[in-house]
Order: C-alpha cells, then structure tokens, then sequence
C-alpha cells in the first residue's frame, strides 16, 4: 500500500531550483533512503514534505490526504515526525519533558483539563509519562530521564531526537542525517534500532552520508543530484549507476 506519493515536486529560492521536478514515493513498511551530494536538494525535499515550505509545484499525498502547503502541525498530526540535521532539543529541559513535547500532539489534554488541572489532565500525564519510559527503554536511556538533554552524549541526544519523534506515534518517520558524527559502532546501533522501528509498522524514509548504512538498510533509494532525481532503484541497481558515481566523484570517474 502506497503510503507517500510526491509528485513533480520543485521548489524554487529565487534564481535556484533546489528541488527540480522530483517523483517520489514509499509503500507502508518501506525503509527508502534519499542521498546526493551536499546541496543535492535532500532537506528541503523533507521540509516540503512536513510542512515547513510550499513546493512551487506539484502534489504531495500522504496516507490518503492532499498535504502540500499544509502546516507542520497538521502534517504531524496527520502521522508524520521528522528528526533534524542539527540535533534540536529543548537543551535545558530534561530527557523525560523532551519525549513528552513529542508526545503532546497526541494527548486528549485540552486546554481546559490543562488549565483546571482535572482528574482527566492527571491521568492523561500520567498515562504519557509511561509511554515516555517505555519509548526512552528502548534506546537504553530510561536511566537518564531527569537529565538535561544537554549533558546527554551526542549519540545519546540523536537517540533521543528519534525517540522524541517517535513519542507522535507517526506512520512515517523522516530522519534527516541520523549518524552524522557517530562512531562506527553507535552507526551499527543505529541500523539495528532502525531496524526494530520498521518491525513496530512504522515506514521509514531516511537522508544519510553514511554509505554503508545506507546501503545495509534500504529497500529502495533514490538519488538527487542538483535538485533533480538522477536514479532511483535498489541498493545494488544504485551502487553500481553510472550517473550516481558521476554525481558523487565527478565526470570522469
Ligand atoms: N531557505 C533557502 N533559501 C535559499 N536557498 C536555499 C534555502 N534552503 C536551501 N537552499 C539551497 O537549496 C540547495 C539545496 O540545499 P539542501 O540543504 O536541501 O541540500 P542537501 O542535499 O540537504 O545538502 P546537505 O547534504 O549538504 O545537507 C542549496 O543550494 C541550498 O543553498
């Protein structure tokens, strides 16, 4: 089942296309990355997808629902959560009140429970509270709740960036750039616990430099170059593209 469509999608800055034209699209349970040279064109396609700019053209379908122009809220309450490039946490708040930001977008509390804190509100915090452990557990960092996100490690704070997102319950999960500045061992973490992320149903569409993890993790991966799509295909059909070397090593290589 097709659970992301984008459809001849461009973005223009000005004189500069930064995406140019761009079919994309992944089916429910899908892990499909999207790589290219810097300046490819990668995040602004994922800030096209979640809201945070208007395509000049072109139409993006998420799960069913027409989603260009619409406002990273609604994307997110649609079922869509993202991480970013530059790890963006609430750095002096704790581990615990991160996870549970993520998660607002889903609770039952309105204002009113809010502001009158009813029995409803209590409970609901206390449900979210759980659910925040649980999701923190799973990345082995339910010890460091009361931390601030601040004095967590930077593979620690990725973590908990994915884990924030995922504290959303989204159907797709956009990460943007997840193992830049890890060890090759906290990349290996990382691939198994995008892995275990696909096992709960959760789609995946992944921005990565990291070759090797790409290569390991992905179902299909498409190729920007310029703004444009210049391939798109398996891993294998991907490694070896004529094009895809060109783009990265250079006319010539
Ligand atoms: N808000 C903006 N205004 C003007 N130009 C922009 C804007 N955002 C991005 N660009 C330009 O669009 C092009 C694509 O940038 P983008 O950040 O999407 O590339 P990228 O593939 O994610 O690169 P990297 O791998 O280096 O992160 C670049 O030339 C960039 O300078």
């Amino acid at each position: 089942m097709m659970l992301l469509e984008a459809k001849n999608i461009t973005k223009q800055f000005g004189g500069l296309r930064a995406v140019d034209q761009v079919d994309l699209s992944v089916m429910k349970g899908e892990i499909v990355s999207l790589i290219g040279p810097n300046g490819a064109g990668k995040t602004t396609f994922f800030n096209l997808l979640t809201g945070l700019y208007s395509p000049t053209f072109g139409s993006i379908t998420f799960d069913g629902k027409q989603i260009e122009g619409q406002s990273p809220e609604r994307v997110t309450s649609l079922g869509m959560a993202r991480t970013f490039q530059n790890i963006r946490l609430f750095s002096n708040m704790s581990v615990l009140e991160n996870v549970m930001l993520g998660m607002h977008v889903k609770t039952k509390n309105g204002i009113l429970n809010s502001i009158f804190r009813t029995k409803t509100f209590h409970d609901e915090e206390r449900k979210s509270k759980d659910k925040a452990i649980e999701l923190l557990a799973t990345v082995g960092l339910e010890d460091k709740c009361e931390e601030y996100a601040k004095n967590l490690s930077y593979g620690e704070q990725r973590k908990l960036e994915i884990v924030r997102a995922l504290a959303s319950q989204p159907k797709l999960l956009l990460l943007d750039e997840p193992a830049a500045g890890m060890n090759p061992q906290e990349t290996l973490d990382l691939n198994q616990y995008i892995s275990q992320i696909r096992q709960q149903g959760i789609t995946i569409l992944l921005i990565e430099h990291d070759m090797k993890l790409v290569m390991n993790i992905s179902d299909r991966i498409y190729v920007l170059d310029h703004g444009a799509k210049i391939a798109e295909g398996i891993p294998s059909q991907i490694r070896n593209n004529r094009s895809v070397i060109e783009a990265y090593l250079g006319k010539g290589a």
